[in-house]
C-alpha cells in the first residue's frame, strides 16, 4: 500500500516528521472535534480524546483499522461498496469530504468525514488526519422529530444538504409532494451559520398581488383601508435567518417580477412606504413542479429560475427509498400516537414497505395516524392498516383483474409472476400470511416479491 503512494509528491500537503507526528497527536488531543491520525494502510495511529469518547466508547483504538472501527467491515470501505475518503484524498492530494453512516456507542449515526493528507520527511503522502462531525439534523434510528433515513437515496440528499448548508447559496428543493421539502429546508437552516436566526416559511400557492406584497414586505400605517398600524413583513421577520418560499412554481408571473427585484437588489419597500430597506436572509425555495419545463413554456421567468437555482437538491420519492419505510413508520408512530410505546408487527412493517405511496411520507403518516387510532392493543397489525388504507394505495386493477386472472398473449415468466402477484394481492382480502400460505411461499418471500411488483 505504501509503495503505491510514492507517486504522490504534492507541495501543498504539509510535511510531517516523526518528531512532529507526536506533537501533532498531542495537539489534536486538545481539540474538541473527534479526530484521528491514520497511516496510508488504514491503521489508526492515534485518536484524540473526543474521538475515543464519541466513537470508541472509551476503548484503545491505536493499531485498529479505521473501516473496522467505523463500519465493522473487514475490508476498506471502497472494497465494500462505500466511498473511502482516505483513498479519495490520496488520489486528489487534497482534503476530501464524504458522508458516512458510522457505528458509535449509541448506534449508527450520520457523520461528515473530512480527510486531509500529510507528507512524511521523504515527501510522500503517508499520513491522514480525519475529522468527524456528527450530523445532528438527520437520524438513522427511530426519532421523535426531524429527518430520519438511512437509504442510499436519502444519504445522497443529506450529503448535498450538508455541503450547501454552511454557504449562503440559494437552494432549490425539487420533489414530489410529501417528500419532506419543508423539513429539509429547516434542516439546512439548522446546519447553517444562520441557525440562531429565524426560519420563516411562506406558502406561495394562492398568493394574490396585494396579499403577496403586504405579507412579504409589510405595510405602513394608512397604506390602505384597514392598515391601522405599521406591519412587519416576512422578509423583515426573516432578517438574519432563512426565508423558505414553498410552492414557488405557483407564483404568478406578475409576482415573480417583484421577487426577482428583491433578490437582485437585496432591498424592499413596505407597501405605502418610501424607504428602501436592506434585506438579510438566506433563500430556500421548493416546488413539486418541473420548473425547467415551466421556463421553456414561459410560465416561469428564466432570470428568476437562475437566481433561485444556485444549488438544486432533489428530495427522493418514497418508492426510491422504500428500505427507509420501516424506520420512517416507527418514527412517525412515535410522533402521532397518543399511547406511547406501541409498535408495528413485523408483518405490518413488511406490508408498509411493499406499498407505493403516491402522497409519499405525508400519506404514510396519515395512514399510521388513522391505524393508531383504530388499534386498541400494543401492536398495530396489517389488518389495522388495511382498514384505514385509501383506495388509491392499491395499484390499478390489471385488465381482466377483477373477474379473474388472465393473459391474452405470450409473456415471459417473470412478468407473468409479477402480474399474478399484483392480481392476487388485490383479490385476497388483505391477510398476507394467508395469501403466502395459498401461494406456497413464506410471508417474507411474498413481501420480497411484492417489492418488485410496485
Ligand atoms: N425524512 C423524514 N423523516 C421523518 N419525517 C419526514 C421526513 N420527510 C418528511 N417527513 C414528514 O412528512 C410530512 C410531509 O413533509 P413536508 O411537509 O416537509 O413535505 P413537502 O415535500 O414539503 O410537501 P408539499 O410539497 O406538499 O408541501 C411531514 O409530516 C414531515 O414531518
Amino acid at each position: 500500500m505504501l509503495c503505491q503512494n510514492r507517486q504522490h509528491r504534492l507541495t501543498e500537503v504539509p510535511v510531517l516528521t516523526s518528531h512532529f507526528l507526536s506533537e501533532l497527536i498531542s495537539f489534536l488531543d486538545g481539540l474538541p472535534e473527534p479526530r484521528i491520525v491514520m497511516s496510508a494502510d488504514y491503521r489508526i495511529i492515534a485518536a484524540n480524546a473526543a474521538y475515543t469518547r464519541e466513537f470508541g466508547g472509551g476503548r484503545e483504538l491505536a493499531g485498529r483499522a479505521c473501516y473496522e472501527v467505523s463500519h465493522r467491515f473487514n475490508v476498506p470501505c471502497d472494497q465494500a461498496g462505500e466511498s473511502c475518503p482516505l483513498k479519495l484524498s490520496l488520489e486528489a492530494g487534497e482534503p476530501q469530504r464524504v458522508l458516512h453512516l458510522h457505528h458509535t456507542p449509541r448506534g449508527e449515526e450520520h457523520v461528515l468525514v473530512e480527510t486531509s493528507p500529510i507528507r512524511d520527511e521523504t515527501g510522500e503522502i503517508a499520513y491522514f488526519v480525519e475529522t468527524m462531525r456528527l450530523v445532528r439534523q438527520a437520524s438513522s434510528r427511530v426519532a421523535t422529530s426531524g429527518l430520519v433515513g438511512r437509504s442510499a437515496a436519502f444519504s445522497s440528499m443529506l450529503e448535498k444538504m450538508m455541503r450547501v448548508a454552511p454557504s449562503d447559496a440559494a437552494v432549490l428543493l425539487l420533489g414530489e409532494t410529501g417528500t419532506g421539502k419543508e423539513l429539509v429546508a429547516h434542516a439546512i437552516h439548522e446546519a447553517s451559520a444562520r441557525e440562531e436566526g429565524p426560519f420563516v416559511a411562506v406558502d406561495c400557492a394562492g398568493m394574490t398581488e396585494t396579499l403577496f406584497e403586504a405579507e412579504l414586505f409589510g405595510y405602513e400605517k394608512g397604506a390602505f383601508t384597514g392598515a391601522t398600524h405599521r406591519k412587519q413583513g416576512l422578509v423583515e421577520a426573516a432578517s438574519g435567518g432563512t426565508l423558505f418560499l414553498d410552492e414557488i412554481g405557483e407564483l404568478p408571473l406578475s409576482l415573480q417580477v417583484k421577487l426577482l427585484r428583491l433578490l437582485e437588489t437585496g432591498t424592499y419597500r413596505r407597501v405605502g412606504g418610501l424607504d428602501w430597506l436592506p434585506a438579510d436572509f438566506r433563500l430556500i425555495t421548493a416546488t413539486h413542479r418541473d420548473l425547467a419545463a415551466m421556463v421553456a413554456a414561459e410560465s416561469f421567468r428564466r432570470d428568476l429560475y437562475f437566481r433561485i437555482n444556485t444549488f438544486p437538491i432533489r428530495t427522493p420519492a418514497l418508492h426510491e427509498r422504500s428500505s427507509d419505510i420501516p424506520l420512517l413508520a416507527e418514527s412517525l408512530l412515535a410522533r402521532v400516537d397518543r399511547k406511547p410505546g406501541r409498535h408495528f408487527t413485523a408483518a405490518a412493517l413488511g406490508w408498509l414497505a411493499a406499498q407505493r405511496f403516491s402522497g409519499n411520507i405525508r400519506e404514510l403518516r396519515n395512514l399510521i395516524e388513522r391505524a393508531s387510532l383504530l388499534a386498541d392493543g400494543d401492536a398495530i397489525d396489517v389488518t389495522h392498516l388495511l382498514e384505514m388504507t385509501d383506495p388509491p394505495l392499491y395499484l390499478p386493477v390489471e385488465p381482466g383483474g377483477a373477474a379473474g386472472f388472465q393473459v391474452d398473449a405470450l409473456i415471459d415468466l417473470e412478468t407473468l409472476e409479477r402480474r399474478y402477484l399484483k392480481w392476487s394481492r388485490q383479490i385476497h382480502g388483505g391477510d398476507m400470511e394467508a395469501l403466502a400460505r395459498q401461494l406456497g411461499i413464506s410471508t417474507r418471500t411474498l413481501y420480497r416479491k411484492l417489492e418488485r411488483v410496485n
